[in-house]
């Protein structure tokens, strides 16, 4: 259990800012695989992998990077308890309004989005996406979901620490000491659905994103694909010591790093382990000893908003709740 009293369904989307829309529509499509749903009114584009409206949100900026990421909860109920969570916390979430709603897919769904206070980060919570029946297009991979996203930040420690005392979360794996987290929104199966990284830049920076694949034909296939339209690996083929999964991670027009992974520890609701502390040795990286290669640093910012860090919150929500 929480200390938050919601229940998460599902890593739902991350949306990104990209500066060549054209050029990431055809990575995200006919290199990565994903199924274009459409496009919003304010130009932005969305991208499946499944029955979902989308995992994926494009839209057009300057500069790359991290927008925010969505969540799914088990029910509206759930929603309204997170909301009435994070208002009484001083979180000031935020109702997304019914036009908005409308182009992502929650027609159906109340929304709202909320920043965690330690780095500004944007997250979105609904409980209900739309489903579209119309097949998936083409036949590159066979995807399981949208898995998660890694944010790179200055203290990953107290980082996640709000996360676990605030938002939902449980740390399935440290690494080293605090060198990196990787977190799962409570009970959600997957091993994670959020990871916090050292950041390259010294401010919250995009790390990665990554859906869950199917089989080794997925992967393997990606590989070859990649080198036939010459487009960037930045590590892999390799496994994770943490969730045990098989990895691939490959760099978008920006130089942003979308990773396939396949087979990932699954936890139970109950009865499960506690956070293992796993050496940080680069010897201890990767169970095959896949090595990163520079571009694996990764690209891309991320937007924290006119709010951007609050100290003063911070401070105040951990105060409150001891
Ligand atoms: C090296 C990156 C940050 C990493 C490490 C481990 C896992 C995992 O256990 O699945 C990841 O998904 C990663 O992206
Ligand atoms: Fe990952």
């Amino acid at each position: 259990m929480t200390t938050a009293d919601f229940r998460y369904q599902r890593a739902g989307y991350v949306a990104l800012n990209v500066t060549d829309l054209a050029r990431t529509h055809d990575f995200a499509t006919g290199i990565y695989g994903l199924t274009f749903t459409g496009e919003g009114p304010s130009g932005e584009r969305f991208y499946r992998s499944g029955p979902r409206h989308h995992e994926v949100m494009l839209q057009p900026a300057a500069e790359p990077g991290f927008v925010r990421a969505g969540w799914e909860l088990e029910t509206e109920d759930d929603v309204t308890r997170a909301f009435h969570h994070f208002l009484q916390l001083g979180l000031k979430p935020r109702r997304v309004p019914a036009e908005e709603r409308a182009a992502l897919g929650l027609s159906i769904s109340d929304a709202f989005r909320v920043r965690e206070p330690v780095n500004g980060v944007e997250f979105e919570y609904y409980s209900r996406m739309e489903y579209l029946s119309r097949p998936l297009e083409g036949d590159l991979t066979t995807f399981k979901r949208f898995a998660h996203v890694g944010i790179g930040v200055p203290d990953v420690q107290r980082s996640t620490q709000f996360l676990l005392d605030n938002m939902g979360f449980l740390a399935s794996d440290i690494v080293g000491d605090y060198t990196s987290v990787f977190m799962r929104p409570w009970p959600v199966s997957d091993h994670h659905g959020f990871g916090y990284l050292p950041t390259r830049t010294g401010a919250p920076a995009f790390h990665h994103l990554a859906f869950l694949v199917d089989s080794i034909d997925d992967i393997g296939k990606l590989f070859n694909r990649i080198e036939e339209h010459a487009v960037g690996r930045a590590f892999g083929i390799g496994r994770h010591p943490t969730s045990g999964s098989v990895h691939l991670y490959i760099t978008d027009p920006d130089g942003m790093l979308w990773e396939y992974t396949l087979g990932m520890e699954q936890f139970p609701e109950t009865g499960y382990r506690g956070p293992r502390f796993m050496s940080a040795a680069p010897e201890d990286a990767d169970l095959w000893q896949a090595k990163p290669k520079p571009e694996f640093v990764g690209k891309g910012g991320v937007v924290t908003g006119d709010a951007g860090i609050d100290e003063a919150l911070t401070e105040l929500v951990a105060q409150a709740r001891k």
